[in-house]
């Protein structure tokens, strides 16, 4: 059983933290953030609800606790407000990501290391040359959210369970993201085909791209922030990776030649394990997805080169 370290107890990191202990993931999880109230708050109010679950010794700590941490899940850093992008975030977060890494290097004998904190790519991308970590242990939630929007759209309208969908985004976790329609399939078949088969019309794929590109936007007009998902995502990640499951996940990290892409990280089919992002996947991709991806990679370029990455 692994030792998970949570840094950022905010709506993220609390709700990543519940997922863990509901589904008996971790039999040790320290709770790290600037407002140690609100991390001692979430520690107790999530140490009750471990005689509902399986024991879990949960705590707020400090980085003196993360020493032999196996996976750290990093959600500390602001969130957007109504209309702001991820990029926007970008500065302030990397600065929050620099103060935590020179502690980390202090304290932490090595592991796993989660980004989860927006613009992930960028953030994941700084991370990994800060920090003295195999690259493959440095990753990023990425488009794991994309592709579970993506997912569940084409489930409403197929009518299929979404875990029976495959169907990935990736590039940047953020508006420039790329929806890999010509590689959507429902069970092996693909999309249009299927489509065929049952007599719908072909999807509107403007309409499904809108409601993937703009869900954070939707949501955090609504309630000010996204968590939920996001939280059942991270639970999912640290499964894959606690439990060497080998699962395919479109999370991010640097990028090592894909697609001819380098210096670089941004969010690709990847077989995720107890080792991290053991190896991506190359999907073939359609002219369009292609032009799609290398403008998605261009403004990651410019983001990290503007903090000087
Ligand atoms: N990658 C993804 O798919 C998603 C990423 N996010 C991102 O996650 C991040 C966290 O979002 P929320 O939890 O909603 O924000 P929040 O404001 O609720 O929580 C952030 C927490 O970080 C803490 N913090 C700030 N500076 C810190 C520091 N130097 N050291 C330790 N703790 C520090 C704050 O005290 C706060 O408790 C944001 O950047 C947000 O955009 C949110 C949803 C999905
Ligand atoms: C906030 C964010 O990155 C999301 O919900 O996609």
């Amino acid at each position: 059983m692994a030792k998970i370290a949570i840094i950022g107890a905010g709506s993220v990191g609390a709700t990543a933290a519940y997922a863990l202990i509901a589904s008996g993931l971790g039999e040790e999880i320290v709770l790290i953030d600037v407002n140690r109230a609100k991390a001692e708050g979430e520690a107790l109010d999530l140490g009750d609800s471990t005689a509902f679950t399986t024991p879990v010794k949960i705590y707020a700590g400090d980085y003196s606790d993360v020493g032999n941490a196996d996976l750290i899940i990093f959600a500390a850093g602001a969130n957007q407000r109504p209309g702001e992008t991820r990029l926007d975030l970008t500065q302030r977060n990397v600065a929050v990501l620099k103060e935590v890494a020179g502690k980390l290097a202090v304290h932490w004998r090595g592991g796993i290391l989660l980004m989860v904190t927006n613009p992930v790519d960028v953030l994941t991308y700084v991370a990994s040359r800060l920090l003295d970590l195999d690259p493959r242990r440095v990753l990023g939630t990425g488009t794991i959210l994309d592709s579970a929007r993506f997912r569940y759209a084409l489930s409403q309208y197929t009518g299929v369970d979404a875990r029976n969908l495959h169907a990935y985004v990736i590039g940047e976790h953020g508006d420039t993201a790329v929806l890999l329609w010509s590689r959507a399939t429902v069970a092996g078949i693909p999309l249009e085909d299927f489509c065929q088969q049952r007599g719908l019309k072909p999807p509107d794929k403007e309409q499904i791209d809108q409601y993937v590109r703009q869900a954070a936007y939707r949501i955090i007009e609504r309630k000010g922030a996204t968590y939920y998902a996001i939280g059942l995502g991270i639970r999912r990640l640290c499964e894959a990776i606690l439990k060497n499951q080998h699962s395919v996940l479109t999370v991010t990290g640097p990028v090592e030649g894909t697609y001819g892409y380098e210096g670089v990280a941004f969010s690709l089919p990847t077989v995720v394990g107890r080792e991290g992002r053991l190896f991506t996947l190359e999907l073939p991709l359609s002219s369009r997805e292609e032009e799609e991806l290398r403008r998605s990679v261009d403004t990651l370029l410019k983001a990290q080169a503007e903090v000087g990455f």
